[in-house]
């Protein structure tokens, strides 16, 4: 569905992308991550062509760039923050963008998918900032585009309007749609994306797939004993990996047999009153992955 080659992009002498290639699968939520200033908003801006860059794009087969676009129309984006005339309901708003046939019915299906009804007919500039997040991602996908590019969609939302577009969000990509989604919510992210790009410093440092990820990902057992201190000792001594922390907590391969730990704490008559297995999450894997890269840069100086 999306193809990007080699895209380079500067502002005067400052290179913000540095030869970014990716493609994005049909259906495929892609999450895009990074630190601020990572340059993720200047990738989906040279995307959909709002800004000039070097390099080749692709969208469904047919090239896209800032002068020639045709293909964008087939692309719905919330990009930083949505264009909103304040004076105008959110339901106005939707008609305005709405596009081609059955323009009535799709605008109410994503007033009732995204839980608009109570306020859609107000004026917009009553909208709470979570309010007018959600018309931004109604407007994006109103016309059921074929690509969906979204910033940071899950700012200013509650809970629960978090749990409604994630769910939006996987029924429309089971459907075929796309979405390239940055989110600095990594715990969000992990719930809905299959493949992730990881940028730092304008570099793509890591595309890779969710799964694959989150297997790699560290893991730790947190364990409560009738002798904690005690058991800490003799499991350092044993030379298991025990952190610096509260609990008694270890950090663990992924594939990992217990018995060996409770062999060696029962010779030292510590009792075990609880085990728990922790993933360290997708917050983990890329903190270490960027200072993985760190460490190289700083090499390389
Ligand atoms: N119009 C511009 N002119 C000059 N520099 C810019 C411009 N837009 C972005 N930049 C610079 O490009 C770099 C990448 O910015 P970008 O907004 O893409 O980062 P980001 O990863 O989206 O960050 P954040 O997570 O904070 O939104 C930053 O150093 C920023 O200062």
């Amino acid at each position: 569905m999306m193809q990007i080659q080699h895209l380079n992009k500067s502002f005067e002498s400052k290179q913000v992308l540095h030869d970014i290639s990716f493609t994005g699968q049909t259906g495929h939520v892609i999450g895009l991550v990074g630190a601020n200033g990572a340059g993720k908003t200047t990738l989906m801006k040279a995307i959909l062509g709002l800004i000039s860059a070097q390099g080749k794009i692709t969208i469904d087969g047919h090239p896209s760039s800032f002068d020639h676009h045709e293909i964008l129309k087939e692309v719905g984006a919330l990009i930083e923050y949505p264009s909103i005339y304040p004076f105008m309901s959110g339901r106005d708003h939707l008609k305005l963008f709405a596009k081609g046939p059955n323009q009535s019915q799709r605008i109410q299906s994503v007033i009732n998918d995204l839980h608009l009804t109570h306020y859609i007919d107000r004026p917009a500039k009553k909208y709470s900032l979570g309010m007018k997040q959600k018309l931004g991602i109604a407007m994006a996908i109103l016309n059921n585009p074929k690509l969906v590019i979204l910033d940071e969609p899950m700012n200013g939302l509650d809970p629960q309007a978090n749990k409604e577009l994630r769910l939006l969000i996987k029924s429309k990509s089971q459907t075929g749609t796309t979405f390239l989604i940055s989110s600095h919510i990594l715990s969000e992210l992990q719930k809905i994306a299959d493949e992730l790009l990881i940028l730092d410093h304008g570099q793509l440092i890591q595309e890779t797939t969710m799964k694959d990820l989150l297997a790699a990902s560290v893991h730790y057992l947190i364990l409560s004993t009738d002798q904690d201190e005690l058991a800490r000792q003799v499991l350092k001594a044993a030379g298991y990996q025990v952190l610096n922390d509260p609990h008694l907590k270890l950090q663990i391969p992924p594939k990992f047999n217990l018995e060996p730990i409770l062999k060696e704490l029962t010779k030292h008559h510590i009792t075990v009153l609880d085990i728990q297995h922790q993933d360290g999450g997708l917050e983990d894997s890329v903190l270490k992955l960027l200072h993985q890269d760190q460490v190289l840069t700083e090499a390389a100086k």
